[in-house]
């Protein structure tokens, strides 16, 4: 009953773990081939990828898995088909076979759906042509394409000869990143890297203009840029106070109202006050944790140090948590260690009408045991799972290549890299079935195993190629409608 009346909703995130209706993806796209070393690190990759590999080995895997749970009638008992199909038209938003599903959403087909309407179209042009520093002619140029290449050029950046107009937007398949849904609401992000300022202009013009969203429009929410930041000097811009950047992997909506904002190397402190002031203002959430974190391209968003497993498990890394600190203690380095402000971890929890009054809780663990217990009501033990099962070096490395960025389907059912070899044993030793995604979608298309009845599981996706982009699944999603 719940679900056939939540699925007319398009929008409804009081959770990490309820079970996921709908939510929206970006595959990757010809853009992503075309970074190259000297500009990997400007736009945001630590190295250059082999698409192909990405795509057929590792991310149409995630999208046969959502599918699988979100949208079966797509794929069940036509794996094979699709399987051997080998032009991936079913991945392809436009082509004949795309999958087309309004459950798992492709961001690329909304943006295509959008570009159909004539002044849309012109409008968006023209902020692309302008950001990008286009040639009049080329803009001109651009109104020849049909909506569905439009979409795929204004996304890679390049013509479907190869020819490249501009810079690829290859963090797009980070789909969390562009915004987050609290409640019925819509958070737009203000990207902190120049990198991903485009993938902010499309996602404001999806979210404003698709019919999908029409009901939700007077609840997106943007935030307004700093008043004073127009006239401060350039080397003043910088700091936290003025600065006003916020993405989707610092915010976590983890119960119906509470919401947590990371502070970190994206999210400004003065962008998570302001969300702040409009969520309370609205009546949207009515307690705000803002989570401060060392400002690392390690631990870039809160998203890549912890993320919810099940209402009563999470995983994180353990240097942030509080054995880290325990750990700390006992070393006598430590002490002699220059202290540097920003390095600092700290956790504020503010509450809707008493906001001068915060009270600071000392760790992570702390703060999502009490998530656990008494936000979500859970009864049993609350239980932790360290990034590379606490041993020394695996904790940071396997963060590295996104430990704890899972993504729940349902509670307790999550899906993360295979890579993560000592995390994986941890899940295991807590009693967690551990299945390749490939596994997996065979035993669902003959019948052994069902996504209904699948419990504490965690479903492995390949990952050589996808974790060199610096982001996991739960970066790779950005969910509209959880139970
Ligand atoms: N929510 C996340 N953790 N997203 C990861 C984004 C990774 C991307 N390469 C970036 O640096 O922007």
């Amino acid at each position: 009953m719940k679900t056939a009346k939540t699925l007319k909703e398009n929008i409804g995130i009081t959770s990490e773990t309820g079970t996921l209706r709908k939510l929206l993806i970006h595959s990757p796209d010809r853009g992503l081939g075309k970074v190259v070393p000297s500009k990997a690190q400007d736009w945001l990759f630590e190295d250059i990828v082999h698409l192909d590999t990405m795509r057929r080995e590792e991310y149409d895997y995630y999208v046969k898995v959502l599918l699988y749970f979100l949208d079966p009638e797509k794929v069940k008992g036509k794996l094979k088909d699709i399987d051997s199909d080998e032009s991936r038209s079913f991945y392809i938003p436009g082509s004949k076979d795309y999958f087309n599903s309004d459950k798992v959403i492709d961001f690329q087909k909304l943006l295509a759906d959008i570009l159909t309407d004539p002044t849309t179209r012109s409008n968006l042009t023209a902020a692309i042509c302008g950001i990008e520093k286009c040639t009049y002619l080329t803009q001109q140029k651009l109104h020849e394409y049909d909506p569905i290449e439009l979409a795929t050029i204004f996304i890679s950046g390049s013509l479907s000869d190869k020819k490249m107009l501009f810079a690829p937007l290859p963090n797009l398949i980070f789909m969390r990143d562009i915004g987050i849904v609290i409640n019925d609401h819509i958070l737009l992000n203000k990207p902190a890297k120049s990198a991903r300022t485009r993938e902010s202009i499309l996602a404001q013009t999806v979210f404003f203009q698709h019919p999908m969203f029409e009901k939700y429009r007077d609840k997106i929410i943007e935030i307004p840029e700093n008043e004073r930041h127009f006239l401060l000097p350039d080397d003043e811009k910088a700091s936290d106070f003025q600065r006003c950047t916020l993405e989707g992997g610092d915010i976590m909506m983890v119960a119906p109202k509470h919401l947590l904002i990371g502070c970190s190397e994206r999210t400004s402190i003065f962008a998570a006050q302001q969300v702040m002031k409009i969520l309370f203002e609205k009546n949207v959430v009515d307690t705000i944790t803002i989570i401060k974190i060392p400002k690392k391209r390690d631990f870039m968003h809160i998203d890549t140090i912890f993320t919810q497993v099940k209402k009563n498990i999470w995983v994180l890394l353990s240097s942030l948590a509080r054995t880290g600190d325990e750990a700390k203690k006992k070393d006598v380095l430590h002490f002699f260690a220059q202290k540097k402000e920003d390095q600092e971890f700290k956790i504020l929890q503010f509450f809707k009408g008493l906001e001068n009054k915060p009270i600071e809780i000392d760790n992570l663990e702390d703060l999502l045991t009490d998530i656990s217990r008494n936000d979500l009501g859970c009864d049993e033990e609350v239980t932790f799972i360290y990034s590379g099962n606490r041993e020394f070096p695996f904790g940071e490395r396997e963060q590295w290549t996104d430990s704890c960025n899972l993504l729940a389907i349902k509670d307790g059912v999550v899906i993360g890299y295979d890579r993560n070899d000592k995390t994986l044993e941890a899940f295991r030793d807590k009693g967690f079935r551990i299945i390749a995604a490939k596994t997996l979608l065979e035993a669902f298309e003959n019948g052994s195993l069902t996504p209904d009845t699948l419990t504490n599981t965690f479903i492995t996706l390949p990952s050589a190629e996808l974790s060199r982009a610096r982001g996991g699944s739960h970066c790779m999603s950005m969910p509209l409608l959880r139970d």
